[in-house]
């Protein structure tokens, strides 16, 4: 006879069977549940379930400063993992400390505040013989590859005060584009700490700038890491660049020379000084021709920073399609800015707020001399007409 079963229960012959086949059933479901997780793992890369792999904030801002779109980069940031989990195009921009930072480069402009020694001079030193104009640039990288630690695909390569910053702020508005990485100098002043190092700041936010068309032994460097990397050269008039150049470090020292006084060494016998750094950066053709060592022009875009500003749209387009995007960013993410008379996004990437450049980009020049600028155009015909031809555009800069 079967032993009598707890107070209260009917043992009946079918629940031993039902117990077991909850028992498989729950057994089942489990398995499932864990292949499910390790198909999903693979297929997205575990890591990017383990935290951000691009830093955003909720908002996509910096505390207190609304509409600049800057990522903050720091932990805890996870409405960034779904970025990479949808393979995004990464954008490395420029370096930023993870805590408590100095404002970003963008915030202080607005904020009216000097952009620190090391960034004005940009290019391997310029601007008036400044010693701020003597620091080494950095980059501005492009990551178009899918996850973190990747080495950047596309690398924004120059020139100061080609309309570099506002490249990078309108590419950013892209979906499949995102702030990440950080590019601390690596090509100039950290190179010796090697690819792992550069490639282990990816995930990082940035915020300095670089314009490296200049820099000697920058194109090797970039080569080295990676023969496929496009270059986005942002170019400009270079007698209106080296008056930007100059209004630039006027603004940090009121006291140097005149523009005309630096421009030349003997001005009555037309002879312009080469050596000031404000002149040299314009001698495109030149640099070009190192970086055309080591890379094809096919990888290269030249970026006309007057039609940057004429037709943001139209430059967006090209640059897209180098970088093989959808073309997305179109005439309408811009307005024209009557204040500022520079074109401006309509809704900036993470505020969603109209958003324009800050103080320091499209600031006024001062008035120079126009047979001084005569003078400067002649000296740069020669050159700018080889630079053409290299690049196969007539950027109309000769009148
Ligand atoms: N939309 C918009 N708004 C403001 N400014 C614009 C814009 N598009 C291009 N520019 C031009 O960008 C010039 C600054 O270039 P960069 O960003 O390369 O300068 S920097 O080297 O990074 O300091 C800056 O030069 P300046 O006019 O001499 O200030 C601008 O002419």
């Amino acid at each position: 006879m079967a032993p009598p079963g707890p107070a209260g229960a009917h043992p009946t012959s079918a629940e031993p069977l039902s117990r077991s086949v909850f028992r498989k059933f729950l057994l089942m479901l489990c398995s499932l549940l864990t292949s499910l997780y390790v198909f999903y793992c693979l297929a997205e890369r575990c890591q990017t379930l383990s935290g951000p792999v691009v830093g955003r904030s909720g908002g996509g801002e910096e505390a207190g400063t609304p509409g600049r779109g800057v990522p903050a980069g720091g932990p805890g940031e996870l409405a960034a993992w779904p970025v990479a989990a949808r393979r995004k195009r990464l954008l490395q921009v420029r370096p930023r400390p993870r805590r408590r930072p100095p404002a970003p480069r963008a915030d202080r402009e607005e904020a009216g505040e000097e952009e620190p020694p090391g960034l004005a001079g940009s290019l391997g030193g310029s601007g008036a013989g400044s010693s701020v104009a003597e620091t080494p640039p950095g980059t501005l990288a492009l990551l178009l590859d899918e996850g973190s630690k990747q080495l950047p695909q596309a690398i924004i390569i120059g020139v100061k005060k080609g309309g570099t910053r506002a490249l990078l702020e309108f590419l950013r508005v892209h979906p499949d584009v995102r702030a990440v990485g950080a590019e601390p100098h690596f090509f100039d002043r950290s190179y010796d700490k090697g690819l792992a190092w550069y490639r282990d700041l990816m995930p990082r936010t940035l915020e300095e700038d670089a314009q490296l068309l200049r820099v000697a032994g920058a194109s090797q460097r970039i080569s080295a890491m990676s023969k496929d990397t496009k270059l986005l050269v942002v170019v400009r008039d270079p007698v209106t660049r080296a008056v930007s150049d100059y209004t630039q470090t006027l603004s940090k020292r009121p006291d140097i020379p005149s523009f005309e006084s630096l421009a030349f060494r003997n001005r009555s016998a037309g002879l312009v000084d080469r050596s000031w750094s404000a002149i040299q950066i314009g001698l495109y053709a030149e640099h070009l021709e190192r970086w055309l060592r080591h890379f094809p022009a096919r990888q290269m875009l030249f970026v006309s920073g007057e039609r940057l500003v004429r037709d943001p749209a139209g430059e967006l387009g090209r640059v897209q399609d180098f970088l093989g995007l959808k073309r997305i960013i179109s005439d309408k993410h811009f307005y024209f800015n009557q204040t500022k008379g520079f074109p401006c996004l309509k809704k900036a990437e993470g505020s969603g707020r109209p958003h324009c450049l800050g103080k320091t980009k499209g600031r006024p020049h001062p008035e120079i001399d126009a047979q001084v600028l005569r003078q400067l155009r002649d000296f740069y015909r020669p050159f700018n007409r080889k630079f053409y031809q290299m690049t196969g555009h007539d950027f109309g800069w000769d009148g």
